[in-house]
């Protein structure tokens, strides 16, 4: 299905719509029984799923970091004073800007191939990615660096896929049961959850990554101002089966830690039309 996200994909309209415009058509096409299942980057997910509908299932997660793409260049730090950078996720450029506050970033749309296409012109002279976009369509010799979460961190959800449908058709239901990936599956509740108490839409520059280590879960968040001058980070370590709370427990902390008027200036700021 070509959805009006994509259809709207290099326009800056399809900010306004953000990643909904992308899920809400295949919703539609579920409820009017025109699919049976709706495969979705988890990154693009919304936080609230229409009556009747849900995610059953979360696939084993591809590489969930950005990657750093250039011609000329090995990786962020190599960049020359006043390099050119192309994206458009205020968590990319405010995580960026706060390493290397001399780049500047200019905004990148369309899909995948375009984005590299405006990189190979010379409009940039990097672009930051999603590993696990570039995977997928076999573009892996495009990354120059796989940038570390410790420079980057990760989108809620970034590198897993969610499969959606009816809550009612128990047939596909157990059918897709299968394709679920428990690790991933409690990594993402837990970034989810995270960014559910922040209130966190998709312009917000919100990072949020869990990892396992045995059963043990281990969250990092961060919410900070798109020049990335301010940047409140924490993070949380407990039991898997704690997951949800632990989102919850870390958003709270980072609102009280000045993540609440942070995200009240960014809404201020992105409300225009
Ligand atoms: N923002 C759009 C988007 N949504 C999902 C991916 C691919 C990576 C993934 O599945 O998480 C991308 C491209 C990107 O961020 O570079």
């Amino acid at each position: 299905m070509v959805t009006r996200g994509d259809v709207l994909l290099d326009s800056p309209l399809s900010k306004v719509g953000g990643k909904g415009l992308f899920v809400k058509e295949l919703e539609l096409a579920l409820q009017e029984d025109r699919a049976d299942i709706a495969v979705h980057s988890m990154k693009d997910v919304p936080i609230a799923f229409p009556e009747g509908l849900g995610l059953v299932a979360i696939c084993e997660r591809e590489d969930p970091h950005d990657a750093f793409v250039s011609t000329h260049y090995e990786n962020i730090d190599a960049l020359p004073q006043g390099a050119i950078v192309g994206t458009s996720s205020l968590r990319r450029q405010c995580q960026i800007s706060a390493r290397r506050p001399d780049l500047i970033i200019r905004s990148l749309r369309g899909n995948v191939g375009t984005r590299l296409s405006k990189l190979d012109a010379g409009a940039y002279d990097a672009i930051i990615l999603a590993v696990a976009g570039l995977k997928r369509l076999e573009l892996t010799s495009r990354i120059r660096q796989i940038i570390p979460a410790e420079i980057s961190l990760p989108a809620v959800g970034q590198g897993a896929v969610g499969i959606e449908c009816r809550l009612d058709d128990n047939k596909t239901r157990q059918l897709l049961s299968a394709l679920n990936h428990d690790e991933t599956e409690v990594r993402v509740r837990a970034e989810r959850a995270m960014n559910i108490r922040l209130d966190g839409g998709c312009q917000v520059p919100i990072g949020s990554y869990a990892l396992l280590q045995g059963d043990e879960l281990w969250l990092r968040a961060l919410v900070g101002s798109p020049d990335g001058r301010e940047i409140v980070y924490g993070e949380r370590r407990g039991p898997r089966d704690q997951a949800e709370q632990m989102g919850i427990l870390l958003a709270d902390e980072l609102l009280e830690r000045g993540a609440r008027a942070i995200l009240a200036e960014v809404y201020q700021q992105s409300r225009p039309l």
